[in-house]
């Protein structure tokens, strides 16, 4: 299905005050909208000025069913600007609460999001589009670095294969915005099958209004989870198994997070998806120098949500979610069984990833049996990593290069303690006499990214985008997409970071 645009041959109008219809022939199913008032307010997003193109992804376009070209239409623009309304949508501002830095926050809500509609299968959102009923002290925008920063990191979780909200497009625009200092406001476009987070049924719960948390409940299992509804394990209560199955993708999650070095920097509870997508790109960062304690948001003073805490907080929100479901689950043994498998969930799941970037593994059925000396083999390496403050990414991918050619002097290089590195290497290579070297170098290839959205990288793309340059992040994200290719153009940007990088201070502020 294509979006087609009606033409409207007068000259262009971008005058805020009489926006005009873009009609499309995408098919729109606002379910959400169907929930009812209780769940959000209705709102059209607030215009920008004179809006520009600041990165699109032609991926996502034909994902929803776009025609790509049309991401080169000044109609469209206008629309993902939330100049114009695009029928068929019913724009709203859901409201949520959520637990922030572990303490109860009460009602928040899409303070600068507003969902458009849902097409496709996928709800369409802009983030950055305006006030609405939720934004507290907030001004409803989003400014054009934390906008980049979004948008192409999540299209590089989903070309690593983290599971991920996805983003379209950044509409830019030279409106003001006030952070630290005066900068401007820009808009992202971007789709996920849903946008619940945990914390629209804490904002039920904690309110004890148990009929929309029932109807919300019952809407994300019957959407998302219909497995949850045929009796099996938990004696058919359909809420503790959609807590399990959230627990488990939640536990999935955040093990991809800690194989690629990925720290999230906010896992408050509103920032946790129902369906386990990585979601809200504030000040995440992809670890440069491997540190297990890293705290990549420069607000979190007590390191809250330092790299090495991630899988324990997702547990932590978890329990929150428990907590808000269990006048729905109403039985407190089913509660807890569910979550206990947070555990081994993610045990298996890191144990699975770190085999393969390891190239332990049988490559035929991409499965292999937790064995306690591969376990040692993976804890004794991080502990090497971190001790050497060894950058992650490179790493990687230097062992997967150096298995394809037997030479490890490269990666060798990347440690100052190398007799402790030869003691590992040496346990390791005993391993990999066991598998076929050609298949466990292409896996190895295949699971060790060569490119990661380094901070650096990132600062570089919206640096050249203040100059109204956008061509960084039109290359970004086209080496970021394809993160294990070579792009041998590219090379540079596979190396260590500058200097300059470590000096990069990203907080809450966007
Ligand atoms: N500039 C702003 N104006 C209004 N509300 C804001 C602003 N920045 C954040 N908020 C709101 O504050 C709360 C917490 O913000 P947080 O940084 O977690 O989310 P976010 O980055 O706005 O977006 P999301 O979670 O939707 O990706 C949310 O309710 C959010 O909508
Ligand atoms: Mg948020």
């Amino acid at each position: 299905m294509g979006l087609t645009i009606q033409r409207d041959n007068s000259p262009m109008n971008t005058d805020r005050s009489s926006p005009q219809l873009v009609q499309t022939d995408l098919a729109w199913h606002n379910r959400f909208h169907q929930l009812g008032p209780d769940f959000f307010t209705p709102l059209a997003p607030q215009a920008l000025t004179e809006p520009y193109w600041v990165g699109r992804s032609e991926a996502v376009a034909n994902l929803l069913g776009l025609q790509p070209s049309l991401l080169y239409t000044e109609d469209l623009l206008q629309a993902l600007a939330g100049n114009w309304p695009i029928t068929g949508t019913q724009p709203l501002a859901s409201v949520y609460s959520g637990h922030q830095f572990g303490s109860w926050a009460g009602q928040l809500g899409d303070g600068r999001a507003i969902l458009l509609g849902e097409t496709n299968g996928f709800e369409v959102q802009l983030k950055g589009s305006g006030l609405t009923p939720y934004s507290r002290m907030g001004d409803g925008r989003a400014v054009l670095r934390s906008s980049i920063r979004e948008f192409v990191c999540s299209e590089a979780m989903h070309g690593l294969g983290i599971p991920t909200t996805r983003a379209l497009c950044v509409t830019g625009s030279d409106d003001q915005v006030w952070r630290e200092t005066p900068e401007t406001a820009a808009v992202v476009t971007r789709i996920a099958p849903s946008f619940i987070r945990f914390g629209h049924f804490e904002h039920f719960a904690a309110r004890q209004q148990l009929s929309p948390l029932r109807k919300l409940a019952d809407y994300v299992i019957e959407r998302y989870y219909p497995a949850c509804l045929t009796p099996s394990t938990q004696s058919g209560n359909a809420y503790a198994k959609l807590l399990q199955s959230v627990t488990e993708r939640t536990a999935v999650m955040v093990a991809h997070w800690q194989s690629v070095g990925f720290c999230h920097g906010v896992m408050n509870t509103d920032n946790m998806s129902i369906l386990g997508l990585t979601m809200d790109f504030g000040p995440f960062q992809f670890m440069d120098a491997f540190d297990p304690g890293h705290i990549c948001n420069h607000s979190d003073h007590g390191g809250r949500y330092a790299f090495d805490q991630q899988p324990d907080i997702a547990h932590w929100n978890l329990y929150a979610l428990g907590q808000a479901l269990m006048p729905l689950i109403a039985d407190q043994a089913q509660a807890l069984a569910a979550l206990g498998t947070f555990k081994p969930t993610f045990k298996h799941q890191f144990h699975q990833l770190m085999c393969a970037k390891l190239g332990l593994m049988d490559v035929a059925s991409q499965t292999s049996d937790p064995t306690l000396a591969d376990q040692q083999l993976i804890t004794e390496l991080l502990q090497l990593l971190a001790i050497d403050r060894v950058d992650y990414t490179l790493f990687w991918r230097r062992l997967s290069q150096a298995v394809a050619s037997q030479h490890f002097e490269a990666v060798r290089d990347l440690f100052l303690d190398r007799p402790m590195f030869d003691h590992w290497l040496l346990q390791y290579k005993e391993r990999l006499m066991l598998i076929n070297k050609e298949l466990q170098a292409d896996l190895m290839l295949k699971s060790n990214p060569k490119f990661v959205l380094r901070n650096y990288l990132g600062e570089k793309a919206i640096q050249a985008a203040k100059t109204k340059d956008f061509s960084v992040v039109a290359d970004l994200l086209k080496v970021l997409q394809h993160p294990f290719d070579e792009h041998p153009a590219f090379e540079s940007w596979a190396g260590s970071p500058p200097d300059w990088a470590a000096s990069i201070a990203i907080s809450c502020s966007s």
